[in-house]
């Protein structure tokens, strides 16, 4: 059976030329997210404008036209090709005139914001103080927006840290350490109940999650009694100390050595896994399609396996709960 052949979508808005950018901590998949933007709109016969540096850039004017050949080679690299940045100008209403201004003077009827939670009020504002028509994208390691099940480059940065976690076990089983590990997450223990369970940790520590302590000190006391070589501590960025506390308090509650490792910013660099990449490739296709059909002030998301578009302002409002059973998951696997 051979597959129709893609057909084109209708264009009630009338869009004729879109502008795409990405703000906020770059996240590996960004480019597929552009590429697919830029060669949707090109499939469809619509121009599209690359803003470079986020909002920061657009307040400049720093807007060129791109085309599905400027994309060569770039599905399968991390970072973003458009550079990014965080603008305290956009966060002013005279940043934002400014960018609109430049919006119409380039003839662009659409723009398309790739980032977080941060990014999105930015392109909220936009559209409300300016009227231009807005599509967030969600790209962020963090995972952390409600409207989608997962945000392009978490996938990546799971998989960056897990092998970090690897190479730390190894040394932590042959000295018999602690290893207490930070993984990336401002205010979401998403990455770090992945890793915990997908790398045989003894104990995770999450901001959305209030643990004394003393808990966590009596689970490593625990591990050893059992005969562990060694244990694994995995913790998430935003928990009040980080790691270094955690750390500290361990080896002072338990006597034994310990190790802190902040894994950082190579989470977010890498080329990017498959997930990620079909994950963009599907959102940066709908954000055209949004667009085209005369939406704004949306996220496009996945949900189960279909595409959904959720209100800017409920992205940051309503808030993606962590999956509990992944920590249930870890503590009996570690026991
Ligand atoms: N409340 C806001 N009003 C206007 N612009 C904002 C607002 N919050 C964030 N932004 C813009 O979006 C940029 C990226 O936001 P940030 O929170 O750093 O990253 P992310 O989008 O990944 O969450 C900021 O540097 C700023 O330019
Ligand atoms: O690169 P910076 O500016 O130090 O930001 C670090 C933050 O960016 C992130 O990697 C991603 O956060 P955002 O998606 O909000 O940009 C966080 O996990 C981390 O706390
Ligand atoms: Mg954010």
């Amino acid at each position: 059976m051979t597959e129709p052949t893609p057909t084109r979508h209708p264009n009630p808005a009338g869009i004729q030329r879109v502008a795409v950018l990405t703000s906020g901590g770059d996240a590996p998949g960004m480019n597929a997210a552009i590429r697919a933007v830029v060669r949707t709109a090109a499939f469809e016969g619509l121009e599209v404008m690359g803003v470079r540096r986020g909002f920061s850039g657009l307040h400049r004017g720093e807007l060129r036209l791109i085309g599905p050949r400027d994309m060569a080679n770039t599905i399968q690299r991390g970072g973003t090709i458009l550079l990014t940045a965080r603008s305290a100008t956009w966060r002013t209403p005279e940043g934002r005139a400014s960018g609109a201004q430049h919006l119409r003077d380039n003839g662009v009827g659409g723009l398309i914001v790739i980032g977080g939670d941060g990014s999105f009020h930015g392109a909220k504002l936009l559209e409300q103080e300016h009227g231009i028509p807005v599509i967030g994208v969600p790209g962020t390691i963090d995972n952390d927006l409600y409207g989608t099940d997962h945000t392009i480059g978490y996938f990546t940065a799971v998989e960056t840290a897990l092998d970090a976690v690897d190479k730390l076990r190894d040394t932590g089983a042959s000295h018999e350490r602690i290893f207490v590990i930070e993984v990336m997450g401002r205010h979401a223990g998403h990455i770090a109940l992945d890793v915990a369970v997908a790398g045989g940790a003894e104990e995770v520590f999450i901001p959305e999650d209030d643990k004394p302590i003393e808990d966590v000190i009596q689970i490593v006391k625990d591990s050893v009694k059992k005969g562990k070589m060694g244990s694994i501590v995995i913790v998430a960025e935003g928990v009040p100390g980080g790691a270094q506390g955690v750390g500290d308090a361990i080896q002072a509650g338990t006597g034994l050595e310990t190790r802190v490792s902040i894994l950082g910013h190579i989470q977010r660099g890498g080329t990017p896994v498959s997930s990620d990449r079909i994950l963009a490739s599907r959102l940066g296709e709908a954000a055209v399609y949004a667009l085209m059909d005369g939406v704004s002030g949306v996220m496009v998301g996945r949900r189960g396996g279909d595409i959904i578009h959720t209100p800017l302002h409920e992205t940051w409002e309503k808030r993606k709960d962590v999956n509990r059973d992944l920590y249930r998951c870890a503590m009996k696997l570690s026991v």
